[in-house]
């Protein structure tokens, strides 16, 4: 069901795609199924150029020939279609629990719009109820990093605890970049301009979850169908 639901707002995101565009390319369950679409259409023709946000998206594109291309080539992108993790009803995002948010924060800022796909069950009142907010960090002075993001959270009244993302006891999870991730429980966000603020003047921070103004549409499905959500507008 949640797979057919996630199918369903790709299919929506491919009513923005007109030819000759430049494109980014999300990462994450809901963006594969817009990857997936997007195959079917340059196998029939359609002229695009992309950049991935992942390494992963990267091989599920070649793997269906969709031509891609870089931000040093390119120095714009018209539309970045991409998942999310909560959006709020202003459209403002928590994303990374795919782990790719520096790259795609990168490529959706490069973009002349964001389009965001997902099913309901990522809509929240507010941000930060239900996943963590994770913050991408640089390995060096690891324990002074987490120690300064505590105090922000502590500050922001964080209601959970703050943990290095792991693959299994002891590893940690290795972003494309070669960062690690923190993932930090809020609790709801009263102040996500101030937060992301606070945390973007920690030293070790390279970058973190929080997408706030970049998305203008999103497209979510539910049982009934897919709604349409425009920024500002709900
Ligand atoms: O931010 C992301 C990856 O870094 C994803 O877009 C987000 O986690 C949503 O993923 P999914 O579509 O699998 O629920």
């Amino acid at each position: 069901m949640s797979e057919d639901l996630k199918r369903q707002a790709a299919a929506m995101a491919l009513t923005n795609l007109r030819p000759g565009m430049r494109l980014g390319l999300g990462t994450g369950s809901t963006a594969r199924h817009f990857v997936d679409l997007l195959g079917e259409k340059v196998a029939a023709g359609f002229d695009c150029i992309c950049v991935p946000t992942s390494e992963v998206t990267a091989r599920q594109a070649l793997s269906l020939n969709i031509p891609l291309s870089d931000l040093e080539t390119l120095d714009r992108l018209d539309l970045t279609v991409d998942g999310a993790d909560e959006i709020d009803p202003d459209l403002n995002l928590i994303k990374g629990a795919g782990g790719a948010l520096l790259r795609e924060k990168i490529v959706a800022a490069a973009s002349d719009a964001m389009v965001v796909i997902a099913d309901d069950s990522k809509l929240v009142p507010a941000l930060g109820p239900r996943f963590p907010l994770p913050i991408e960090v640089n390995r060096f002075g690891l324990g002074a990093t987490q120690r300064a993001v505590a105090d922000v959270m502590a500050r922001h009244g964080a209601q959970g605890p703050l943990r290095l993302r792991e693959t299994a006891p002891g590893s940690p999870y290795v972003t494309d970049g070669g960062h690690l991730l923190l993932d930090a429980f809020f609790g709801r966000i009263s102040q996500p301009e101030a937060l992301s603020r606070d945390l973007l003047d920690i030293a070790g921070v390279v970058q973190h979850g929080l997408f706030l103004k970049m998305c203008k549409t999103a497209y979510v499905a539910t049982p009934d169908g897919v709604r349409t959500l425009t920024s500002g507008t709900n």
